[in-house]
């Protein structure tokens, strides 16, 4: 292996994403079949050692593309020359939450950990939160990393999107590479408004190939919004795998970029664009090039749109409110 190794740093590495996740990069799918990876798993002291067992487990795979696993408890080590870090570990929700009850469990672990980032990572790490709410605690870690550009601190909401084409192809029939310009707006939780008024389906408007308004509104928007509660509701357990895939697709279209033509959706530091506060972490349909996620300008949000997206942005200010009062972040 000549080229150096890329570190990644996926936290909770013991728990059901990062299981489904750690293969995933060993293997190359995160960073592509020419980098080699160093894979880092931090945990909690108490799952040091199912995280070890998962390590065996990685080792036994013999990946080629492997530099090694180390398993962790200290966020320092864990985030030292990290390249690419996955903050994955928090606590799920249950069946009758919403995904902010976990703020006041889960928003304690991101401030440390963006400090660890800022003391330690690599000068082109790219952060990506995972752990709920993803959002905000996107916006503690990167409030406590002011020596990282913000442009470097992200929140999955690339699972949303996913969720929304294979609806949309469901609906339709079409192939998932006909379906371009999806978005989705706004908070991780189910006020985040799906977006299809700029979509298109093998260049037709999405909107006129469905032709039913009353589907859109009434059934795919809710579908998409709720469609973790009703993983959890199925499952017994929140969405593992599908979080997996979509935070390797999350890193894999930031590094290689988007397709000509299309985008796709995540949760990035809003530079005030649509009117969504500056420095909050708010989804929005984002191009990727030359490793930088940017916020698609310039579209035209109709006065439905303009009012969900306002409504899944008040949340966010709620939340960033909460944090505060919380003493998480600063005022
Ligand atoms: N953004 C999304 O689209 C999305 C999708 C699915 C799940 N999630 C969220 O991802 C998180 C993880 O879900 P899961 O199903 O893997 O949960 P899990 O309970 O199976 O695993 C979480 C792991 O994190 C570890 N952990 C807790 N605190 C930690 C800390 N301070 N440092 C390192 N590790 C720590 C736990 O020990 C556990 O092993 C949850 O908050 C869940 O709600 C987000
Ligand atoms: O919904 C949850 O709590 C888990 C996750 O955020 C999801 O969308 O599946």
């Amino acid at each position: 292996m000549s080229v150096t190794p890329a570190v990644v740093t996926v936290t909770g590495g013991a728990g059901q994403i990062g299981y489904a996740l750690a293969f995933r990069i060993a293997s190359g799918q995160l960073l592509g079949p020419d980098r080699p990876v160093r894979l880092r798993l931090l945990e909690i002291p108490a799952a040091v050692p199912a995280a070890a067992g998962v390590a065996m487990e990685i080792d036994d795979c013999a990946f080629p593309l492997l530099d090694g696993v180390d398993v962790t408890s200290d966020a320092t080590a864990a985030f030292d020359g990290v390249d690419v870090a996955l903050l994955v570990g928090a606590r799920p929700r249950t069946k009758g939450m919403e995904r902010g009850d976990l703020l006041s469990a889960n928003g304690g672990i991101f401030g440390p950990q963006g400090a660890a980032i800022n003391a330690g990572a690599s000068s082109d790490v790219r952060v990506l939160v995972v752990g709920n709410p993803a959002n905000t605690n996107a916006y503690i870690a990167a409030a406590h990393a002011p020596d990282v550009p913000k442009d470097r601190f992200t929140a999955m909401t690339r699972l949303d999107h996913n969720r929304a084409v294979a609806q949309l192809r469901q609906r339709t029939g079409a192939a998932v590479d006909d379906i371009a310009r999806l978005a989705i707006w706004g908070n991780h939780s189910a006020t985040q408004y799906p977006d299809l008024t700029h979509a298109t389906i093998g260049g037709r408007p999405a909107l006129d190939v469905v032709d039913d308004e009353a589907w859109v509104r009434g059934t795919f928007i809710p579908t998409v919004a709720k469609r973790g509660a009703a993983i959890i509701e199925a499952r017994g357990a929140s969405s593992a795998a599908s979080a997996a895939n979509a935070a390797i697709d999350h890193v894999r279209t930031w590094v290689d970029g988007t397709p000509a033509g299309d985008w796709t959706s995540a949760a990035v530091v809003s530079d005030g664009s649509y009117g969504v506060p500056e420095g909050l972490v708010s989804s929005f349909p984002v191009t990727a090039s030359g490793g930088a996620y940017t916020i698609v300008p310039g579209l035209e949000l109709d006065a439905f749109s303009r009012e969900r997206v306002d409504a899944s942005v008040a949340e966010l200010v709620e939340e960033r409110e909460a944090v505060r009062a919380l003493g998480l972040v600063g005022s």
